[in-house]
Order: C-alpha cells, then sequence, then structure tokens
C-alpha cells in the first residue's frame, strides 16, 4: 500500500538537484524540456526533475514526494506503474520491443476501442495525439475533397501546422498561440470560432458552402483549463455539421475513457464522424489512435489512397500498457469511484476559495477539473484567459510545497486517478486552504 500522504507547510522546499539537472539540461535540450507545458513558463521558476512514481504520486530527484494531479498531461487514470500494466509490458518487452510487422494484439486493441467507442467501427494507431488529430484531419480533407476546417479558439491539438492557431495549452502562455513556421497557407484553411458558440459555427459553414471538410473540436475542453459544452452546443454542431456535409472530429485524445469509458461522446450521447484518440489508449506509453466507420477508414492507405503511417505505429508494449489500462477501466464501479473522489475534491476546493475570497471557479466533468481564479464561469478561451494568472502561480507554488503537484498553468486541467484516495483528496484540499491563505495574506 501507498505510503503516507506528505506533510502540509513545508517552509524548507528546495529544488538544488532539480536545478542543477535543469541547467545541464538546458544546455543540450531547448529549455530544458521535451515538451513546453513541463517548463513551469506560465508560473516561473524552475520544475522538479522526477525520479519514479507509483500510484498517485510522484517523486522528484531531491526527495519530495506528491500527489499528482497530472498523471503525465491524462494517461495515467489507473496511476502510476500499475502492477497489471507494469507486468503486461514486461511480459511484452521480453519478446520484442518492435517488429515493423503487424501483430495479434493491434486487432485486439482495435476491437477493444470500436466496442467502447460509438463513433468508431474501425481505427489506425500512431504513436501521438498529435498525429491522430492531424490524420484525422488529412482523413476528413480525403473524404470530403474540401481543404477547410473550423477549430475552436483555447482548443489544443497538438502540434500540427493547420492547428497551432489560437491554440491552448501551453501555446498560450508560452506566447505562441500562433507559431512561426506554420505558413500563412495551412493558418488560410483554420477557421476559428470561439468554444460554446453554435452559431459562429453556422455562420462560418453558410458562408463557406461546400469548401468546409471538417469541424473540429475538444468536446469537452482542457487546454484552456476545463471548460464543458453548454447543453445543446454538441448537439447543434451535429446537426450543423450534419446538414453541410461537414465531417464532425472529436478529439478526445484527453477525455476518451476519461469522462467516461466511451468518452465525451458516450458522456453526451453524440456521436461525431470522427474521433481522435490518444493519451489513455496507450497506458502511459506512446500510442493514439483515430477512428471512424468503415466506410470512412476504408479511404485510408492501403485499402484507400489517404496516405497515413509510422515505424513505431502499434508498437506492442504501447498496446499491451493500453490493453491492460483498458481492462482495468472495465472493471465494475471505477467510473463512479473517479466521480465521487473528484466531486469531493472540487467541492473541497470551491469552499476553500470561497472562505479565502478570492474570485474563483471550480469546473469539473468527471475526473477533470480546473480552479479557476475567475469570478464566474467560463464558457471560452476569453473567459478563461481573464483570469488571475499571477494568482494562480503563486497558489501553484504554495501547493507543490505542500506537496500536491496540480498542471502548471492556469489553462490546464486536472485529473484525478483510481489510485487517489479520499485521503489524498482530504490532504489536497486542506493544502489548498493553507496554499489560499498564503497567497492571499
Ligand atoms: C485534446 C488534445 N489533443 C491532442 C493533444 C496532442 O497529443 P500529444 O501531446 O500526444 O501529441 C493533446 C495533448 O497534448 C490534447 O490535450
Ligand atoms: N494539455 C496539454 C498537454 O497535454 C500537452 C502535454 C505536453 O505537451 O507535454
Amino acid at each position: 500500500m501507498p505510503a503516507p500522504t506528505p506533510a502540509l507547510s513545508r517552509p524548507d522546499y528546495r529544488l538544488p538537484k532539480s536545478s542543477e539537472a535543469f541547467a545541464r539540461a538546458a544546455k543540450v535540450i531547448p529549455g530544458g524540456v521535451n515538451s513546453p507545458a513541463r517548463a513551469f513558463g506560465a508560473v516561473g521558476g524552475e520544475p522538479p526533475f522526477m525520479a519514479r512514481a507509483e500510484g498517485a504520486y510522484l517523486h522528484d530527484i531531491d526527495g519530495h514526494k506528491y500527489i499528482d494531479y497530472i498523471g503525465s498531461w491524462g494517461p495515467m487514470i489507473v496511476g502510476h506503474a500499475h502492477p497489471r500494466v507494469r507486468a503486461a509490458v514486461s511480459d511484452a518487452l521480453v519478446l520484442g520491443s518492435s517488429f515493423g510487422a503487424p501483430t495479434v494484439r493491434e486487432a485486439e486493441i482495435a476491437e477493444v476501442v470500436a466496442a467502447a467507442v460509438p463513433s468508431i467501427a474501425m481505427a489506425r494507431f500512431v504513436s501521438s495525439g498529435t498525429e491522430a488529430t492531424m490524420s484525422a484531419i488529412r482523413v476528413a480533407r480525403g473524404v470530403t475533397g474540401r481543404d477547410k476546417i473550423v477549430k475552436m479558439a483555447g482548443c489544443y491539438h497538438g502540434h500540427a501546422d493547420c492547428l497551432l492557431i489560437q491554440a491552448g495549452s501551453a501555446a498560450t502562455t508560452l506566447g505562441t498561440p500562433n507559431s512561426p513556421g506554420v505558413t500563412a497557407g495551412a493558418a488560410a484553411d483554420t477557421l476559428l470560432c470561439p468554444f460554446n458558440d453554435a452559431e459562429a459555427v453556422r455562420r462560418i459553414l453558410e458562408a463557406n458552402p461546400g469548401r468546409v471538410a471538417a469541424v473540429l473540436l475538444e468536446p469537452i475542453a482542457g487546454n484552456m483549463g476545463l471548460v464543458p459544452p453548454r447543453p445543446g452546443y454538441l448537439e447543434t454542431l451535429r446537426e450543423l455539421t450534419a446538414k453541410h456535409e461537414t465531417l464532425l472530429i472529436f478529439d478526445e485524445v484527453m477525455t476518451g475513457f476519461r469522462v467516461a469509458y466511451g468518452g465525451a461522446q458516450e458522456r453526451y450521447g453524440v456521436t461525431p464522424d470522427v474521433t481522435a484518440l490518444g493519451k489513455i489508449i496507450g497506458g502511459g506509453l506512446p500510442a493514439a489512435a483515430y477512428g471512424a466507420s468503415s466506410e470512412i477508414m476504408h479511404r485510408v492507405s492501403p485499402t484507400g489512397p489517404i496516405y497515413q503511417a509510422g515505424t513505431l505505429s502499434g508498437n506492442p508494449l504501447a498496446m499491451a500498457a493500453g490493453l491492460a489500462t483498458l481492462e482495468l477501466l472495465r472493471e465494475p464501479g471505477l467510473y463512479d469511484r473517479l466521480e465521487a473522489l473528484s466531486a469531493r475534491l472540487a467541492e473541497g476546493l470551491e469552499k476553500a476559495a470561497r472562505d479565502a475570497g478570492v474570485p474563483h471557479v471550480v469546473q469539473r466533468v468527471g475526473s477533470m477539473l480546473t480552479l479557476f481564479f475567475h469570478d464566474g464561469p467560463v464558457h471560452d478561451y476569453e473567459d478563461a484567459k481573464r483570469s488571475d494568472t499571477a494568482l494562480f502561480a503563486r497558489f501553484f507554488w504554495e501547493m507543490l510545497a505542500r506537496g500536491v503537484y496540480l498542471p502548471c498553468s492556469q489553462f490546464e486541467a486536472a485529473f484525478v486517478s483510481a489510485a487517489h484516495t479520499e485521503a489524498d483528496v482530504d490532504h489536497t484540499v486542506a493544502a489548498a486552504r493553507e496554499s489560499l491563505a498564503a497567497v492571499v495574506g
């Protein structure tokens, strides 16, 4: 069983070894990190370097233990180093780590995904969420013969050129929502709408008849902080896209197997044409997928002309980790437990923020949530950007010092895992009370 949770208030919180490692890394890796989201750009300071993780906990190289609410940015829904996932990966490893040839397990996991996700009859596995959404867009363009796509401001879909336009996540806080290197040509085919504004999508589709291949969105936005769809929003997008013969693409890289086993499409009962999956589907190893009806997916190479490929796609270790994780998620009661734990956390944080008298709103769907330092509900990117990010940064560091590892930006969602306990959640809320008192006082 996990060791007891760490003590509150640590005045001696320092990261000398991490700082040394960061300086070393920064000489040979841009910013010392292999993904900007890890760089603490939004909160200042230097990140702890991690040594190991188990269950709901991370351990840094300076000897600190944290209750982890990042879960590797989403994948670790059953907790870190779960014994069943570890066993599956080590069993696979002794048989060889990559063949560049088909394996039975790829069909097995594709069957599991097709059974789970309403919009998917066939899926193609890739290695990252970026590839999944990029390929989904290519399929939509290939199938419809149209060029333009509609994207929602503040949604993040990875770093494909045409999707790095008003992207959320670290692209917001690192000041590059529209990255240099994205050509005007790539940007010109991306039409932007605010999230949660179906009328804006209607106007764009009407103004561009026969030209829009796809409307793409995170059905629950997680990359501007957690922003749920307004009632009826997804349903209206479904109607509009059907009417204009435009494909509806749900990027469920974050929400897939997270907000329900069948993702947001199961939770809200709205079925898109194409779905991108990632994160949980690889159980902490690099795997992602995109899927749709057989008719659409038969248009993908080699049965169809739309090309998409990958040396490590369907990698045996990633497939083993993904399958073991999805199997654990089918255990009865798992999502109910996640829901209850997450509700307890959201209520605790809400009450702590209210008692501290700071402007706040806690938004949650299932085990994804964000405490926004914003007065009133956040419906879109513009609302999210009005949050008090300076207050967030101070709160973040106070929490870290108290052993709670939150996403290092206001524009991210926190994730609760099945390995978290009520004691972890209560500890987190107690830490939030102390932290808020420290930042307000
Ligand atoms: C909704 C969403 N789509 C796509 C991606 C890109 O996935 P990856 O980082 O695996 O390329 C992410 C996260 O990174 C995401 O949150
Ligand atoms: N919500 C943002 C991500 O999940 C990105 C993680 C990363 O690029 O490290």
